[in-house]
């Protein structure tokens, strides 16, 4: 018998998770597994959970909550040499990496395709000693989304980051960095920079248009020094996609990629704050196994 552990985040989201724990686990038995469940306490605790599900040899990890939840798990289960299969659960505020592999919102249909067995090897990025999934990134730009209260999150899902975008704007500054990718180098002053290894950022869907998951590659997006109303007409022209061939946007994609900053840059992972930089990034191409619809 195959046997799933549940690591699920009790207070992400609406706390929507909980109430069907039961119901989750009764669906698991049914379709042959023998599954137990464990709730996070707290930063951290998912990736402890998970590297404690691959010592006790489980097949298969679902990961239940929101992006950090997500990227904890990859965290604890990244540098295993058995990695279980990884089924993901989106219940939380923020779920681009869930959208991304197209597992939809509702728990019991992202359980449908756990139970439907079809997977995917996707690729995962590092950075120093850190994974990430989806997006990585560096620059005043980015620092908002961790800047936003979980509670106000919780409450008003994706609107608190515009509320806290346009608050935060006037003091967005450029910083000098170096970026080098794949051979190239680029100097100069930028907003941000992002590094995307899936095309769904932030509820921007065409951010990084060419981003595949399993091609082995980032799709690394510069955003140069820009004044307020620069800024705003390149977000704009990003939600259609249209950003890619502006002379302020440097988009290319590289399998590995060094930013060096001389002034302190935080570095974003998956929307969570993730150390300081300078760091050096790699793809590592198709490094865990999830579990996604049938195209
Ligand atoms: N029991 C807990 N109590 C408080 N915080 C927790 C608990 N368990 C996990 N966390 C923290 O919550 C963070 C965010 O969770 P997650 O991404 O799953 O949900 P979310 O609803 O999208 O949250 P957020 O909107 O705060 O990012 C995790 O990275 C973790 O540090």
């Amino acid at each position: 018998m195959k046997r799933a552990r549940i690591i699920y985040n009790p207070t992400s989201g609406r706390e929507g998770f909980k109430k069907e724990l039961p119901e989750v686990l009764r669906r698991l038995e049914e379709a042959g597994f023998e599954a137990s469940a464990h709730a996070t306490t707290g930063e951290g605790d998912a990736a402890k959970a998970a590297e404690v599900a691959v010592e006790r040899q489980f097949d298969v990890v679902i990961a239940a909550g929101g992006d950090g939840t997500i990227n904890e798990v990859i965290n604890g289960l990244a540098e295993k040499p058995n990695r279980p299969k990884l089924g993901v659960i989106p219940a939380g505020t923020t779920n681009d990496f869930a959208r991304a592999i197209r597992v939809s919102k509702g728990i019991h249909k992202a359980l449908d395709v756990i139970i439907a067995g079809h997977t995917r090897a996707l690729d995962i990025g590092r950075v120093n000693n850190q994974y990430f999934i989806n997006i990585a990134g560096g620059g005043k730009l980015t620092e908002l989304t961790y800047e936003v209260p979980s509670k106000l999150k919780t409450m008003l899902g994706q609107l608190a980051y515009y509320l806290k975008g346009i608050e935060m704007l006037p003091s967005i500054r450029p910083t000098y960095v170096e970026i080098e990718y794949d051979g190239t180098l680029f100097k100069g002053d930028i907003m941000l920079f992002l590094l995307s290894n899936s095309n769904s950022v932030g509820g921007f869907e065409k951010l990084a248009p060419a981003a595949r998951m399993d091609d082995g590659l980032f799709d690394l997006i510069i955003l140069k020094k820009t004044n307020i109303a620069e800024f705003v007409r390149l977000a704009s022209h990003a939600l259609r996609g249209q950003h890619i061939h502006d002379k302020q946007v440097i988009y290319t994609q590289a399998n590995q990629v060094k930013v060096y900053t001389e002034e302190k840059m935080q570095l974003n992972l998956d929307g969570e704050y993730g150390g300081l930089l300078p760091g050096e990034f790699v793809n590592l191409h198709k490094h865990i196994e999830f579990f996604v619809p049938e195209e």
